[in-house]
């Protein structure tokens, strides 16, 4: 027997915020015509689901420009929510593509440990497999055995090559041996796990300073993207990590994981209006086939509750 489809899983991801924001707006409406009173209840109801104050301020004076004054019905309420969202989302909706020349594209992924970061690697790995890119991990977390451990395995379940080293090794020097190994054997790319410590920020950041020293020596392009995963069921949180990660490793893009369980998968659309940082992919479940693209149009009507 096979289990929910991912966009069955989405829904549940998204189910939090959803019903929060559909209980609100068919509150709001049947009572009054677009006025400034009933605006203000549908900026609260958005941020009430983790929308966030700008989000919710921007998605209202949308409302306001293009309908103020009309009688909508729950429906079209709804829908026209569901369009303001994703008029967000849609500008930071960009999958990560491998351009760089000369290969290897190095990909830096950062996120506090238990994010999905490991899980999340192996992931993008497979899908470039799938799109035939050579591919090549880097254990760049050195600093629990078990993280080094845990990639190994995937790195062998799905057939790509990894660099390693000891644990407590310094992992600049792991990065560096990985993409001199990969531009040998014109690996498309390199993707390197690093170290999660967010408690130790000094550290973090000298170790991924260190790295970025390394690998700039090797190519000054280098790395071409850095990557923060982030566990949706961490809420507001969230955003706080990325105002840290950013400011200690210089982020260039979003991966948001575990979209599928009781997550307040609202928290996207604060991150994109907030930082518009490029959401590369999303995940939605354990297995390795289970990150998925970016759907900014479907996740802004499972939000709205009119998927
Ligand atoms: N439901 C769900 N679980 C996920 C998803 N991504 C990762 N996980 C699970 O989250 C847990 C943590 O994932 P890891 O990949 O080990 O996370 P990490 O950030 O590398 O954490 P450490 O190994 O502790 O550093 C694992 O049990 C994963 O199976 C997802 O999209 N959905």
């Amino acid at each position: 027997m096979s289990g929910p489809s991912w966009t069955e899983r989405l829904f549940g991801g998204f189910r939090k915020t959803s019903e929060r924001l559909t209980e609100n707006l068919t509150a709001v409406v049947g009572t009054a015509k677009l006025d400034d009173a009933t605006l203000d209840e549908v900026e609260d109801a958005l941020i009430m689901s983790d929308l966030g104050p700008r989000a919710a301020r921007r998605i209202r004076d949308k409302l306001a420009e293009k309908r103020f004054g009309l009688t909508l019905t729950e429906r079209e309420l709804k829908e026209a929510v569901a369009e303001e969202i994703a008029e967000i989302l849609r500008p930071v909706a960009k999958p990560l593509e491998i351009t760089a020349f000369p290969r290897p594209q190095v990909i830096l992924v950062i996120g506090v440990n238990g994010s999905g970061k490991t899980t999340t690697i192996a992931k993008l790995a497979h899908l470039f497999q799938e799109d035939d890119y050579g591919v090549m991990l880097a254990a760049g977390d050195t600093f629990r055995a078990a993280a080094i451990g845990q990639l190994k395995v995937w790195a062998d379940r799905i057939g790509v090559p990894i660099v390693t080293g000891p644990e407590g090794g310094d992992p600049a020097s792991i990065v560096f041996d990985a993409v001199k190994l990969a531009t040998d054997r014109g690996i498309d790319a390199l993707v390197v796990d690093t170290a999660g410590r967010l408690q130790n920020k000094r550290e973090l950041m000298d170790e991924l300073a260190k790295i970025r020293r390394v690998l700039g020596r090797l190519n000054p392009e280098a790395p071409h993207d850095v990557v923060l995963v982030l566990d949706a069921t961490n809420g507001q949180n969230a955003l706080a990590q990325i105002d840290v990660f950013r400011e200690v490793a210089g982020v260039t893009g979003l991966i948001m994981t575990k979209l599928d369980g009781t997550a307040r998968g609202g928290v996207l659309v604060a991150a994109a209006e907030q930082y518009g940082l490029p959401i590369h992919a999303i995940g939605v479940g354990e297995k390795i086939d289970d990150l998925r693209p970016f759907d900014p149009d479907l996740v802004a009507k499972v939000i709205a509750g009119v998927a």
